[in-house]
């Protein structure tokens, strides 16, 4: 029980969104630049790191495993890499907060080393499935216990001599294959995962910038163990996830017109924008360019009326965590959206399929759940009072649902918005949007 006071949110109909804005660096990268920095041998500068609570819950892991990471501005990073075997054992948890992302590739990273490890997380954390991980992992000679159902806490043991592993992912997974690749930079022999679908290849052009051996195919990534990590320079682009919710809110307020400045575009991260299109968005990519690795535009949005579509299951994985903001797009468009094969929705921050449905329809909106998606069916919005269950993509979706709301939506229990887009109030009421950050009442 806490007596903590909530975080609330009011938000209602705004203006339309004129102007620029840049949004905070893409957490997959942020992660991972951390990650692979700390393993390195030399230097590694990281600009444009996400000071996000997800983020910086990993740096300070690092800290704790006895890497030194200087942060001269919040967005730099300055990580003295110890190299592949540097790693010190620490007798105190290693608590990666809300991030699935952190604690599954820590898990991989912690799979080959000499001392044992425990990774804990907060409530919604410790509720997220953790066996598709610790069984590969397992496959490759690690020892890993985890919690009751296979949720954390993980504990590490202290394990070398791993052995590679050719492994086919049974559900489409970034962090799957990242944690199974990082595990196999300690491994003997090689170490190969096949997708089912193509994911976030980060990890892959990560190790390839930071000097290790990397063969990827279509579906396939293979590397072998015995090579070293060699510092380098990160620059992270702006989160196209972060991005969404602006993209989303100027195409459905009449009369927007928004620039998002350097987003990153890697195509297994842009589902959403096709399939905004597909609906009748009006989205432009301009001043197309590659930024350390990475292409990177500056994305032109103004408003355009929407219509319902079949979202294409091919492009469910390269929009996984933009599902939340779609369905508020589909709220707003005329017929209806039909989502399939999405069910790893359900095992997110939140079960996204149940909150997102029980969300709309309190602000009026007919939504059928089925065990893979969902049908939305268009309509007029309303005011309501939406739980985030603690997931910052549905507070950040709502506030945007909320700007063609005819009344009050109160959006309870925000806190976790600083996870991954610290700063989004400031930047949202910058460009039109109508939200206010009040206290809720104490929790119970
Ligand atoms: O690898 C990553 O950085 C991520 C992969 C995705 O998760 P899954 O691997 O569970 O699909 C995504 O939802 C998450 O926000 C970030
Ligand atoms: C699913 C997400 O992140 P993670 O898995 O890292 O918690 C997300 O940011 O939407």
């Amino acid at each position: 029980m806490s007596e903590a006071v909530r975080q609330d949110w009011s938000a209602g109909k705004g203006t339309a969104l004129h102007g620029s804005l840049r949004v905070p660096g893409d957490k997959s990268i942020s992660h991972r630049a951390v990650m692979l920095g700390a393993l390195a041998d030399g230097t590694t500068e990281i600009h444009g790191f996400l000071d996000g609570e997800d983020t910086r819950a990993t740096a300070r892991i690092f800290t704790q495993l006895g890497v030194r990471i200087d942060t001269p501005a919040p967005t730099v990073c300055v990580v003295h890499g110890v190299g592949l075997h540097g790693l010190r054992g620490t007798d105190e948890v290693l608590d990666c907060g809300n991030a699935g992302t952190g604690m599954r590739l820590l898990a991989g990273v912690l799979a080959g080393q000499a001392f044992d490890s425990v990774l804990v997380g907060d409530a919604s954390l410790t509720k997220r499935p953790m066996r598709r991980v610790t069984d590969p992992l397992t496959a490759m000679g690690a020892r890993i216990d985890t919690g009751e159902g296979g949720t954390p806490p993980l504990r590490v043991h202290a394990r070398t001599g791993l052995q590679g592993i050719d492994y086919a992912l049974p559900v489409a997974s970034a962090q799957v294959k990242s944690a199974v690749l990082l595990a196999g930079l300690y491994a003997e022999g090689e170490t190969v995962v096949r997708e089912p679908h193509p994911t976030r290849d980060y990890t892959e052009r990560m190790l390839a910038t930071f000097g290790w051996p990397v063969e990827t195919a279509p579906g396939v990534v293979r590397l072998s163990g015995g090579h070293r990590l060699r510092a380098a320079r990160v620059d992270v682009p702006a989160d196209f996830s972060s991005a969404a919710f602006f993209i989303v809110a100027a195409t459905i307020i009449p009369g927007s017109e928004l620039r998002l400045e350097a987003v990153g575009i890697n195509p297994r991260r842009t589902g959403l924008l096709q399939v905004l299109r597909l609906m009748g968005a009006d989205i432009r990519e301009e001043n197309r360019r590659d930024d350390g690795g990475e292409p990177v535009a500056d994305l032109l949005v103004r408003h355009a009326p929407l219509h319902g579509i079949e979202v294409p299951s091919a492009l469910v994985a390269d929009m996984i965590d933009e599902f939340p903001i779609l369905f508020i797009a589909a709220a707003c468009a005329s017929g209806r959206t039909v989502v399939r094969d999405a069910a790893e929705l359900r095992v997110k921050e939140s079960d996204r399929i149940a909150t997102m449905a029980t969300g709309l329809r309190t602000l009026g909106i007919s939504v059928e759940e089925t065990p893979d998606g969902a049908v939305i069916h268009g309509g007029r919005l309303g005011g309501g009072s939406i739980a985030t269950h603690d997931d910052h993509r549905i507070a950040m979706s709502f506030a945007v649902a909320a700007q063609r709301a005819s009344g009050e939506v109160r959006i309870n229990d925000i806190a976790t918005v600083a996870t991954s887009f610290p700063g989004f109030v400031e930047l949202a009421r910058g460009v039109g949007m109508a939200i206010d950050a009040i206290a809720g009442p104490p929790a119970l």
